[in-house]
């Protein structure tokens, strides 16, 4: 029987970048497939962000093989939304593409937005602004999506609802998705695979297959939460 390659969408070798002669990432081997979901912990300071801007093309001064391969489209999230204040949601969403506002409608129907088009981003809530970056980095239906935090300045029942959004999102529009996070149980409910970063280097690159709904209160959802923990170097409670 023929074997098929994976399709990676994204590959890095022995990836390096230091700050003033401190290094922050020693030599990292990484292949994502092709709609794979990754989650990447990691205690503040060890490099997440530094990790995702290398992915998004942002730094130029990572040394090292590199990146290898990475999609040409590709979006990124980050913790604020970055709207344009002077701009609608709907021309938020379609920015810089043309003939696409039937698509944003729709995306922004599919973020919970649907009547909500003509507001301006200083009308919305926080978690609204954030399905406003949500539509506006899937309508352009990425292969790799880059989220660097993107619910970590949200209260705890609308970052809730947004895992139930973006888990509902992905499943629909399959891109790869690399998720910057600090919350372990975020990492957890949402991933296929989870990364931990420590001292430049992944310290764990573990398969998520937890059966959904992946509740806290499950004992598979608890061993695996203390296990991270232990590897962040965080006991448990
Ligand atoms: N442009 C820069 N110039 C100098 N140092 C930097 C720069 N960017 C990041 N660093 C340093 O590199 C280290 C890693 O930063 P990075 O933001 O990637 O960590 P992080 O894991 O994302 O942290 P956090 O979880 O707190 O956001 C930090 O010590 C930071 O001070």
């Amino acid at each position: 029987m023929a074997t098929h390659p994976v399709e990676l969408t994204v590959e890095t070798r022995d990836l390096s970048r230091a700050f003033h002669g401190r290094a922050i990432l020693s030599g990292i081997n990484l292949q994502i497939p092709r709609g794979e979901f990754v989650a990447l912990l990691g205690r503040s300071g060890s490099g997440k962000s530094t990790f995702l801007k290398a992915l998004a093309e942002l730094d130029h001064d990572v040394t090292g093989a590199g990146v290898l391969a990475v999609p040409q489209n590709k979006s990124v999230v980050f913790q604020d939304a970055r709207l344009l204040p002077w701009r609608n949601v709907l021309q938020n969403v379609t920015l810089g593409l043309r003939g696409a506002e039937a698509a944003g409608r729709r995306m922004l129907a599919e973020v919970g937005l649907a009547g909500r088009e003509g507001s301006w981003p200083v009308e919305l809530s926080g978690g609204e602004q954030q399905r406003v970056a949500l539509a506006r980095s899937l309508v352009r239906q990425p292969e790799l999506l880059l989220a660097d935090e993107p619910f970590g300045a949200l209260d705890a029942l609308t970052r809730l609802k947004m895992h139930d959004l973006l888990r509902e999102l992905c499943a629909r529009h399959r891109p790869a998705v690399l998720l910057v996070t600090h919350d372990v149980d975020e990492a957890i409910s949402l991933s296929d695979r989870i990364l931990v970063l420590d001292e430049g280097r992944f310290v764990e690159d573990l398969r998520n297959d937890l059966p959904s709904p992946r509740t806290p209160d499950n004992l598979r959802f608890g061993q695996l939460r203390r296990h991270l923990l232990a590897k962040l170097g965080v006991a448990a409670h």
